[in-house]
């Protein structure tokens, strides 16, 4: 039977391309997805505290279990930030302020991590499931549609994400890795 999961999320660019991957899996079946918006607070950590938390309190709102997901652009010549708080640099500078943050390195490698997190209920510990895909960062290239999409270039691929087709996005994003780590680690809860 297919296990049911609220996903806790505002944006609607992310509960789209979750959709998308679940129903182009194998195992369509297994979660029944439904979502809610809740403005959640965010607190300041790692990537992995930003997602226990965030987790945590929208099984304590919701009473009940869900999952959250939290991305972060992580910088190598920053030593992984902006990391989790790439939504404020994004809103503030821009694609040509975050090209613009770089140019005084030699390195422009970055990497999209995706971190789903799984609370069972508001007392149970979450579990967390990460996808990570390599790129670079680059003058925007593409439609505008999603967040930063335009200015990381996927490694291997010549493309950014928002020239690919969802189809491609989707079979070697961030979010596409961490969805089937955690289709595996559910399965297995
Ligand atoms: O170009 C992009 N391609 C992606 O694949 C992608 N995934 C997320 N983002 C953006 O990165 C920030 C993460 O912040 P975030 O994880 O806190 O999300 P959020 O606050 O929008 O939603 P949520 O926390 O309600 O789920 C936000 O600006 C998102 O719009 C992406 N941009
Ligand atoms: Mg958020």
């Amino acid at each position: 039977m297919a296990r049911q999961l609220i996903f806790v999320t505002g944006n609607a660019n992310k509960l789209r391309e979750v959709r998308q991957i679940l129903a182009a899996g194998a195992d369509a079946a297994t979660i029944d997805l439904t979502s809610q918006a809740l403005d959640l607070p965010e607190v300041q950590g790692t990537t992995q505290e930003v997602a226990r938390y965030k987790v945590q309190a929208a099984a304590k709102a919701l009473n009940g279990p869900c999952i959250t997901e939290d991305t972060a652009l992580c910088f190598d010549a920053l030593d992984g930030l902006p990391g989790p708080y790439i939504k404020d640099f994004l809103a503030r500078i821009g694609h040509d302020g975050l090209n613009k943050m770089l140019d005084g390195f030699s390195n422009r490698r970055a990497n999209a991590l995706c971190t789903f997190a799984y609370c069972a209920g508001p007392t149970a510990e979450p579990v967390l499931f990460e996808g990570r895909t390599q790129g670079r960062i680059v003058p925007a290239r593409g439609p505008s549609n999603f967040g930063w999409d335009p200015i990381f270039e996927v490694e291997g691929t010549g493309k950014t994400y928002a020239e690919m087709e969802a189809e491609q996005k989707n079979k070697l994003s961030h979010r596409y890795k961490a969805l089937e780590a955690l289709r595996r680690g559910l399965s297995q809860l």
